[in-house]
């Protein structure tokens, strides 16, 4: 951890002396190595230094307005010293702007997310000559408008309209009907001046499905929207306060041809109107595919950091005792707290791995796609659907556990919980709800499925459903992780292969096979949760098995404790067919609590090496040095209502309220002290 200069709380201390390894060198296993890790140092606290000059007031305390200022002006400032200080990569980049701006989603996200990737992945050479240095210079600034008010799953029933008009070599843009104004885009509201549009293009009389548009809504220079355009903020949410999250509705807004995305040149539409067919429909959806991949490790590191504050926490926090007269304890020391906080250090330590490890694969498909190669495109719509929907779901439960494991102090917002939490949560419905996401990895494993009872060879990934059905576990005491990792992939298996063979049976009673779908629908996303578990379980292992000496050894054990939280939960799976047998449940369940035990000294310097400075968790809790009671003291007399003893509300309600209520009452002409 790097040195903070403040007197650590000794019982915070004292967990970190007595770890059995030494958390620097995790830190730069997941900071690949020591100058990195430097590197990664010098950016946060370059960035946590720059934001402290611009003397913002607490978050929590801003009206919704000012949040949006707030956002913005960070975002800029963000921005402004990632452009200064010539970070490329996209690790270099999430590292500062996350340490600028740790759990507020901004009016620019969009911008630098979506919008470029859409531009950078669908324009052609010359529309990105033309348009990448407005977005750069943000003279444009834009975001993804593809989710309309009566569909944000069903891309094919997007209503919004983009028409050719071969006369004028214009596309005339339209939202037909109330449900077809878009809502939701980020940045849309307030902040872009310019977005890509997702619309039906109709050519010719006929429609030729979702494409993407560039579109202007608001002038360059006064920001006011142009003729036929009427945009705004939805209002408030759940969270998500510092970003205008936006509606749009187009009249007869023309665009000229060139401003329809272009790059995969024969999606173009010919000046006469007439269309030619890309090589997949479904280049298009690239840039959800590319933020799908990247919401695992998000997830993952937005459950670190609860995990970081609930672990810290719990090592500081006394309550109650165990030995009766022998004083209170640490919460930490509870068994049912290790059974709360350690699975969710496991949890995110293993998403962050496969988070890695599934940006890598997209990098590489993406490369092949570039060549025209698209044959690993439905793996990889596959891996990132599944593993999105898992990792969020995962985290998005892990970091209300961590909450709960707060106690009281968990719902105040000094603990950063919450704001930690409203940040991630939305990730299990934005970019493709979960479950659908889940149907869609499903639906790759049937056809997997079918091409095995062909006879076929499946691809690499999904080779594992290839192995013979039969057979028993030989987990025992010993919890080898390839063992571990067999279970979780026979499981999958065996729930891939039942849900196949329903499907098969109903297809051989001659049933409708969309009705056969829907009726086993439960099934066959509980078998694509697997799958991604078992895959989850495989990175983690393959990670493990790359590190050395005593971090090797206690990242082993969280390992162990990753997989066997899994199979505990999820025991019935495993059961079902007797893979793993009632005394083989019960040795795991007390190995599961055997591991708490091992793994409870190492708690502290586990969540110490994800290296988060004290900014960035922004936490009266999961503070560095543990001064938890004085940091929450100091929040509370900073809030807004402690400015004036006695507030505007009493003369204006309180008081009244109370004088109409003793005006009958005798005893009220009392003294004004007790
Ligand atoms: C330490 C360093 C670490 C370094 C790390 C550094 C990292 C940097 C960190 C950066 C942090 C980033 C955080 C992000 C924050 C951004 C905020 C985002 C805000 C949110 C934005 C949004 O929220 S934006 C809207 C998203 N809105 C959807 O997400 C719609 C879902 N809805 C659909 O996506 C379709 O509607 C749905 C259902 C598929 C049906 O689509 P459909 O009807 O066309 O398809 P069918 O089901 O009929 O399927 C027909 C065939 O298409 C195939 N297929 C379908 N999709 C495919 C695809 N994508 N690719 C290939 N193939 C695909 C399928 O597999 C079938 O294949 P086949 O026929 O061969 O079986
Ligand atoms: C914070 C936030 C930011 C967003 N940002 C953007 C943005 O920048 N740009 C943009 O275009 N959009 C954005 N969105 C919209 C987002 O992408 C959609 O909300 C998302 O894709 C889900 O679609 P939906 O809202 O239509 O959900 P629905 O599809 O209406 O889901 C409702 C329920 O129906 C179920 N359901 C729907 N279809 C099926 C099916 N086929 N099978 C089984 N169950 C089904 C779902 O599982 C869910 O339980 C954002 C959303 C949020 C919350």
């Amino acid at each position: 951890m790097a040195v903070q200069q403040t007197t650590v709380n000794p019982d915070l201390a004292v967990e970190r002396q007595n770890a059995t390894f030494n958390a620097e060198e995790l830190t730069y296993f997941l900071y690949n190595g020591p100058e990195w890790t430097k590197r990664k140092r010098y950016l946060q606290n370059l960035a946590i230094q720059g934001v402290a000059k611009l003397k913002l007031k607490q978050y929590a305390t801003l009206s919704r307005e000012e949040q949006y200022e707030s956002g913005l002006q960070k975002g800029a400032y963000a921005i402004t010293m990632v452009k200064k200080l010539g970070l490329k990569s996209p690790a270099e980049r999430m590292l500062f702007t996350e340490a600028v701006n740790p759990h507020e989603a901004t009016g620019f996200n969009l911008h630098n997310s979506m919008f470029t990737d859409t531009i950078n992945r669908l324009a052609s050479d010359e529309q990105k000559e033309k348009w990448l240095p407005l977005v750069q210079s943000f003279r444009m600034v834009g975001t993804y408008a593809q989710t309309e008010l009566g569909h944000g799953t069903f891309l094919r029933g997007l209503e919004t309209t983009a028409t050719y008009d071969p006369q004028t070599k214009e596309f005339i843009l339209n939202s037909p009907t109330i449900s077809s104004i878009k809502y939701w885009p980020g940045g849309l509201g307030k902040t872009a001046n310019c977005c890509v549009v997702m619309a039906q293009l109709i050519s010719n009389g006929q429609n030729h499905g979702m494409q993407s548009f560039m579109v202007q809504i608001r002038d360059y220079d006064t920001h006011e929207p142009l003729p036929g355009v009427t945009v705004g903020d939805i209002g408030n949410k759940f969270g998500y306060a510092g970003i205008d999250n936006g509606f749009l509705r187009l009249n007869n807004v023309r665009i000229p041809r060139e401003n329809m995305l272009m790059r995969y040149a024969k999606a173009s539409v010919l000046e006469n109107g007439t269309f030619v067919h890309p090589k997949s429909d479904r280049l298009v959806y690239g840039t959800m595919t590319m933020v799908r991949s990247a919401i695992v490790h998000d997830a993952g590191r937005g459950l670190a950091k609860a995990a970081t504050i609930a672990v810290r926490y719990s090592a500081v926090r006394k309550q109650s005792e165990i030995q009766p007269g022998a004083g209170e304890v640490k919460v930490l020391d509870f068994q049912t707290q290790q059974q709360k906080v350690l699975p969710q250090v496991a949890a995110a330590y293993a998403l962050m791995f496969t988070g890695r490890n599934v940006l890598a694969f997209y990098m590489q498909v993406t490369s092949q796609i570039e060549k025209g190669a698209l044959e690993e495109l439905p793996q990889l719509h596959a891996l990132s659907a599944g593993l999105k929907a898992v990792s969020s779901w995962d985290a998005t439960n892990g970091i209300e556990a961590c909450r709960l494991a707060c106690g009281g102090h968990g719902y105040s917002q000094a603990s950063g919980i919450p704001k930690i939490y409203v940040d991630v949560c939305p990730s299990c419905t934005y970019e493709g709800e979960n479950t659908v996401m889940t149907l869609q990895t499903a639906r790759y494993l049937i056809k997997c499925y079918n091409q095995l009872r062909q006879g076929e060879q499946l691809p690499s990934l999904i080779r594992f459903l290839q192995s013979p059905l039969e057979g028993r576990s030989s987990l025992d005491n010993q919890l080898e992780l390839q063992e571990l990792l067999a279970a979780f992939e026979h499981r999958a298996r065996r729930m891939v292969h039942e849900v196949g063979q329903k499907l098969q049976t109903a297809a051989e009673e001659g049933k409708k096979s969309h009705e056969a779908w829907n009726s086993n629908s439960v099934e066959l996303s509980a078998a694509a949760v697997a799958f991604a578990q078992a895959y989850i379980v495989k990175v983690f292992t393959d990670t493990v098995s790359r590190m050395e000496g005593k971090v090797k050894a206690v990242m082993t054990s969280l390992c162990q404790l990753y997989a066997l939280d899994g199979i505990i939960r999820y025991l019935g799976d495993f059961m079902k067919d007797g893979y793993i047998s009632s005394e083989q449940a019960v040795l795991l369940q007390s190995q599961l609590l055997t591991l708490l035990a091992e793994l409870r000294p190492n708690a502290v310097a586990l969540v110490d090496a994800f290296d988060f400075p004290d900014a960035v968790l922004d936490s009266a809790l999961g503070r560095w040095d543990g001064n938890v009671y004085e940091a929450l003291y100091d929040y509370s007399l900073r809030s807004k209502l402690n400015e004036k003893q006695v507030l505007d509300a009493y003369h204006k309600y309180q008081r009244p309220f109370m004088e109409s209520q003793w005006k009958n009452c005798p005893q009220a002409a009392v003294t004004s002290r007790l």
